[in-house]
């Protein structure tokens, strides 16, 4: 569907370095106007280097990028023009209200305060316009970045880990902000995160880096259909089998079990058929099972495979 949209940005072949530390190697990437793309990756992957590349913060060593065919050496205005965003972390100035802070950076832009009252609400910080930024809870820092970042009515946002250290109801008011974008306006966003559920939730588009490099890129499903096969049965026992025990069948894709630990993972191609052998051991063998988790294979699982760690490692 996307092929007839516009690429909005283009990245080819893009990489940097840090003395021997290669923290974007040779990364290609395209987005289309409107597409949300997250950056899922662990600490360390590249998605901030990459993120502040695009953002012009940082130059690549190597390679190019162009966004709507400009780029940061020869259009830096234009491209300011088009661009919001909003850093890991961002400093405000504490003792200033939201209100004020909002007006400081509409100043900047010199817009006017219907504007501001628009992005208090669409940030839902209308009731803490008053409050000195010292004084708000993370979320509501986080909201205001945002705010400051849409000021100007970005056609691109960029986003480095807008969630990252929040509690999920907080998270979950960054993401129904983002959504409202999503459906009013047709924002192109890219952000960064580490967390699978704010990718798959939010972003059509889910590009996984580890060490500098894509791993794979697609929607939640083609990523998981493409690269992850099976669903797991996640369990734990009461007392120890010898894993030889445990019901092996054609349909069988791997069994992981930890006989110290008494728990075990078994990744099969058809649950139904599989889980009445699984729990007919159990009860033969008159162990008791602590914990049983039957589900879908995720992003997670996809990142295990391909590369050993946990997302969040
Ligand atoms: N200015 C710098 N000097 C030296 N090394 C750097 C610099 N900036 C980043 N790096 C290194 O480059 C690699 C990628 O870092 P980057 O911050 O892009 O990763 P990240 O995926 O955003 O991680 P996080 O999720 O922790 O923010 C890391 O090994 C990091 O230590």
């Amino acid at each position: 569907m996307n092929n007839q949209k516009e690429i909005i940005i283009a990245v080819e072949q893009v990489k940097k370095y840090f003395k021997e530390v290669k923290a974007v190697d040779g990364i290609d990437l395209k987005i289309h106007a409107g597409e949300y793309v997250a950056l899922l990756g662990p600490n360390g992957a590249g998605k901030t280097t990459l993120v502040e590349m695009i953002e012009g913060i940082q130059q690549p060593n190597h390679g190019k990028i162009s966004i709507k065919g400009k780029n940061w050496k020869h259009h830096q205005d234009e491209l300011h023009r088009i661009i919001g965003l909003s850093l890991q972390e961002t400093r405000f100035i504490d003792k200033l209200s939201v209100l004020e802070t909002l007006n400081l950076f509409a100043g900047f832009y010199g817009l006017s305060k219907g504007k501001v009252s628009e992005i208090l609400d669409l940030v839902n910080l209308e009731e803490k316009k008053k409050t000195w930024v010292v004084n708000l809870s993370g979320g509501q820092r986080q909201r205001l970045a945002l705010g400051i970042a849409l000021l100007n009515d970005p056609e691109i946002l960029l986003l480095d880990e807008p969630t990252t250290g929040l509690d999920p109801t907080a998270r979950r008011e960054v993401w129904d902000i983002l959504m409202k974008l999503k459906n009013e306006r047709n924002t192109t966003m890219i952000l960064t995160t580490h967390y699978m559920e704010e990718a798959s939730y939010l972003c059509e588009k889910i590009v996984i880096m580890h060490s500098g490099k894509i791993l794979a890129q697609g929607t939640l499903d083609e990523l998981l259909s493409k690269h992850v096969k099976g669903e797991a049965i996640d369990f734990a026992l009461d007392r120890s089998i010898s894993k030889d025990d445990l019901p092996k069948t054609e349909k069988v894709i791997k069994i992981d079990y930890d006989e110290d630990n008494l728990n075990g993972e078994i990744i099969v191609e058809d649950l139904v058929s599989y889980l009445p052998k699984f729990l007919d051991v159990v009860k033969q063998n008159n162990l008791n099972l602590t914990s049983l988790e039957c589900r879908k294979m995720t992003l997670d699982d996809l990142f295990i495979s391909m590369t050993g760690r946990h997302l969040n490692d």
